[in-house]
């Protein structure tokens, strides 16, 4: 006979704990869309890939539907040194020359989507790949920034969504399969653009009428100067924040995507922190706040 070792009363009673309080987030998440952007800096260590890919099957197996939006940023530049260039930023988004934005189609598209779909497969979901030029169903326009002095400036082949046509993404959801999506974009004549994840992600979340948008990053979440968790941000506070220098970088499109998110109707907006084990169902299917909470008005 095997020989099983008891576990103790209170241990077996925390177990149970958490298993049960995921039941009031079951109930309310049920059939409901969640939209995960899945950012290319919390895609570090095998283990946490991992802990994403079984949380996100997780997810889909207790009937909510999630939506897989996913970055590769430093994975981008990885591919860009190989090849003797060098990243470069404007607030926040790649400068995007033609061979660039052949290097993003090869990593976004090809790489890191078929690394994240065939993880998630082989914990047993059924992920499929897309990009926006599947079924064209990211439509983009060439995304112009504004300089210091007020002038656009030309980042290249850099897109923002214009339209996104959800049917692809609904059918695949109905049929079980858990869509990937890299934030590749299709212009009107057919040409690729490159978009910031955190932008489809909010977008998609917006048109697919999301109960949730989490965004997976390598930060705790939004931070003040002395590095404290900031939560229940509304437009006013980080208006300030960003005025103030306080939110830089990547940061920008991140918060302003989650903003308008939030104030286009999705119910919850976090930013969250992907380094951590299991963040993702612990963000879902528990009380645990782990992050910033991103808020319409006061
Ligand atoms: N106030 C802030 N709080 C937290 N992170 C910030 C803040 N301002 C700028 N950042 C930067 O934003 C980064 C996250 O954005 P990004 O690098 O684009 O991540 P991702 O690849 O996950 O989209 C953080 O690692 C941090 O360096
Ligand atoms: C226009 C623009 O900046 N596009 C991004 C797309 C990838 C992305 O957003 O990746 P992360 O979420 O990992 O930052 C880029 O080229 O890096």
């Amino acid at each position: 006979m095997p020989i099983v070792t008891p576990i103790s009363a209170q241990i077996a009673a925390e177990k149970a704990g958490v298993l049960a309080e995921a039941l009031p987030y079951i109930q309310r998440f049920y059939g409901k869309t969640i939209v995960i952007k899945y950012g290319g800096n919390a895609m570090t260590e095998p283990e946490l890939k991992e802990s994403f890919a079984r949380d996100v099957v997780m997810l889909k197996l207790v009937g909510i539907n999630p939506v897989v939006v996913h970055g590769g940023g430093p994975q981008i530049n990885d591919m860009l040194n190989r090849i003797g260039k060098q990243g470069e930023f404007v607030q926040g988004m790649r400068v995007t020359d033609a061979e660039t934005m052949d290097v993003v189609e090869m990593v976004l598209g090809g790489l890191v989507n078929k690394e994240i779909v065939s993880m998630i497969n082989q914990h047993g979901g059924r992920a499929v790949g897309l990009t926006g030029k599947d079924g064209h169903f990211i439509r983009a326009r060439k995304m112009f920034l504004r300089g210091p002095d007020g002038q656009p400036v030309d980042i290249g082949q850099v897109g923002e969504v214009a339209d996104i046509d959800p049917e692809l993404v609904s059918l695949l959801d109905t049929r079980d399969f858990i869509p990937v999506i890299a934030p590749i974009g299709v212009g009107p004549d057919g040409a690729a653009f490159n978009i910031n994840a955190d932008l489809v992600a909010g977008r998609l979340a917006e048109t697919l009428k999301a109960e949730k948008l989490v965004l997976m990053t390598n930060t705790p979440g939004v931070l003040d100067r002395e590095g404290k968790l900031l939560t229940g941000l509304t437009p006013q506070t980080v208006d300030r924040l960003v005025a103030d220098g306080t939110i830089s970088g990547g940061m920008i499109p991140k918060i302003s995507s989650a903003l308008e998110a939030a104030v286009n109707g999705v119910g919850a907006v976090h930013i969250i922190d992907g380094r951590v084990k299991h963040a993702l169902l612990l963000e879902v299917l528990t009380a645990q706040g782990v992050g910033t909470m991103i808020k319409r008005d006061e």
